[in-house]
C-alpha cells in the first residue's frame, strides 16, 4: 500500500478539464480567472464548465430561456420549512435537504443518460437561486418571489430574495461573485459530489453530499464566521489584541489559508476590491479597514493570506445579505462546478474507493457481555 499522506494533501486523484490551479493561477476550461471575470456573464461560465467551451449567442439564449423555465418551484419545495422553527434552522440545512427533495419532483430522476443528466443539471440550477432566495422570505415570513423574465442569473436571484430589482452595479458585483466561486479543481465538496457519483449515484446524491460537505467552516463555511468575527471585533482599535488573542490561543482566523495557494487566492483581490467600493458607499468602511488589519497581522505574524471566503463576508453584508446565508449563496455558484465535475466522473467513471491504514487493535477475542 502506498503511504499515507494525511488530508490527501499534493494526491492527484482525478484528471479534469474543468478548472485548473497552476502557479497560483486559476482557470475554468483553459480560461482565465481574470480574463472570465472581467468579461463573461455566470451563464456563460456554467455553459463553459459543462460543455469545456463558452456558448454561442444561440446556445446562450438557450440556457438562459431554459434556466427561467426551471427556476419555478413547486410549492411544496417550501411550504414545509413552515412546519418548522425555520430561525433554529441553518439555510444551509435548509439548502442540503432541498437539494435531495429536488429530486422527488423530478419525474427524470431517476433515469441515467447523458440527456438525463443535462436535464437534472439544469433543473438543479435553476431551483439552487429559488430554493436559497425561498429559504431566507419564508423564515421572515414574506411571499416567495418568482423569477422575472430577462433578468440574468445574478440579477434573479437578488430580486428573488429582496423582492426588488438589484441596481446595475449590485447585479455587476453578484454576476462576478458567482464567477469567481463557480468551481476549483478537487476542492473538498467537488471531491465528495464525485466520490458520491463514482457509485453511479444520481446527480441530486452528487449534488447535496456536496453540499454537506461545503457547509463546513473549514471549506464553504468560512464566509459566515468571517463576518462572526468582524462582528466580535466592531472597531478597527480592538483588532489587534483580538487577532493576537487567537493567534496566541491557536485558533484557526476564518477567511486565511488554503491547501493549494501559498502565495495569496487569485479570487481575493476581485473581492477586497469589491468590498472597498460596497463598504465605503454603504457607510461601512471601517468594517473593510478592520478586514485590511487583520490581513496585515496574519500576513506579518503567520505568513497566512486571504482566501475566497475573507473578502466576500463583507462584500455580502454589506448587500445587506444575512449573514447565514453567505454559505447558501456559495452553494448558488458551486453547484455549477459541483455538476461540471459529476458529468465529467461519469463520463470517464471508476469507483473512487482508496484504502485506510488500520491502526487499531488487533489478535482480540470476543469474550461473552456476562464476562466483561
Ligand atoms: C472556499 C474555501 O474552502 S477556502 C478555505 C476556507 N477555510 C477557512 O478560511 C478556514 C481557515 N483556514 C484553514 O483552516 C486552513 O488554512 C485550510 C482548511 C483552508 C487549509 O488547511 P490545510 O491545508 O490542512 O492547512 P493546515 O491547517 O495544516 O495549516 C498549515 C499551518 O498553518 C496554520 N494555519 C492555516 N490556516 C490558518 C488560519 N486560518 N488561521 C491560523 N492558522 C492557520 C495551521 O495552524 C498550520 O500551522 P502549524 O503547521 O503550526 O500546525
Ligand atoms: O480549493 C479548496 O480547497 C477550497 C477553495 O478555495 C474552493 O473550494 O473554492
Amino acid at each position: 500500500m502506498s503511504e499515507l499522506t494525511k488530508g490527501l494533501e499534493g494526491i492527484v486523484a482525478t484528471q479534469t478539464k474543468v478548472s485548473s490551479i497552476v502557479d497560483d493561477q486559476l482557470t475554468y476550461a483553459g480560461y482565465e480567472i481574470d480574463d472570465l471575470t472581467e468579461n463573461a456573464s455566470f451563464e456563460e461560465v456554467i455553459f463553459l464548465l459543462w460543455h469545456f467551451r463558452l456558448p454561442t449567442a444561440g446556445e446562450l439564449q438557450n440556457l438562459k430561456d431554459q434556466l427561467f423555465d426551471n427556476m419555478v418551484l413547486n410549492p411544496r419545495m417550501y411550504s414545509h420549512f413552515e412546519d418548522y422553527a425555520t430561525d433554529q434552522i441553518h439555510p444551509m440545512t435548509g439548502l442540503r435537504t432541498s437539494l435531495s427533495y429536488l429530486a422527488h419532483f423530478d419525474p427524470r430522476a431517476e433515469e441515467f443518460n447523458e440527456a438525463a443528466h443535462l436535464n437534472k443539471a439544469i433543473r438543479i440550477q435553476a431551483k439552487v437561486a429559488s430554493l436559497v432566495a425561498a429559504f431566507a422570505r419564508v423564515r421572515q415570513g414574506k411571499e416567495v418571489v418568482k423569477p422575472k423574465k430577462d433578468l440574468s442569473y445574478a440579477a434573479n436571484f437578488l430580486y428573488m430574495l429582496f423582492g426588488e430589482e438589484p441596481t446595475p452595479l449590485q447585479e455587476e458585483g453578484f454576476n462576478k461573485a458567482l464567477i469567481l466561486h463557480a468551481d476549483h479543481e478537487l476542492n473538498a465538496s467537488t471531491f465528495t459530489a464525485r466520490v458520491a457519483v463514482s457509485t453511479l449515484s444520481d446527480m441530486y446524491s452528487g449534488v447535496t453530499a456536496a453540499a454537506g460537505a461545503l457547509k463546513g467552516p473549514l471549506h464553504g463555511g468560512a464566509n459566515e464566521q468571517v463576518m462572526k468575527m468582524l462582528t466580535e471585533i466592531g472597531t478597527l482599535d480592538k483588532t489587534d489584541e483580538y487577532i493576537q488573542k487567537k493567534i496566541d490561543n491557536k485558533e484557526k482566523i476564518m477567511g486565511f489559508g488554503h491547501r493549494v495557494y501559498k502565495n495569496g487566492d487569485p479570487r481575493a483581490k476581485y473581492l477586497k476590491e469589491m468590498s472597498r467600493k460596497i463598504t465605503d458607499e454603504t457607510g461601512q468602511k471601517e468594517l473593510f479597514e478592520i478586514s485590511v488589519r487583520i490581513a496585515e497581522i496574519l500576513k506579518e505574524k503567520k505568513g497566512l493570506l486571504p482566501n475566497v471566503d475573507f473578502y466576500s463576508a463583507t462584500v455580502y453584508h454589506s448587500m445587506n445579505i444575512e449573514h447565514d446565508l453567505f454559505t447558501p449563496i456559495f452553494a448558488v455558484s458551486r453547484v455549477s462546478g459541483w455538476i461540471a465535475h459529476i458529468l465529467e466522473q461519469y463520463a470517464d467513471n471508476r469507483i473512487i474507493r482508496p484504502r485506510a491504514e488500520y491502526v487499531g487493535d488487533v489478535h482480540r477475542k470476543y469474550v461473552p457481555v456476562s464476562e466483561r
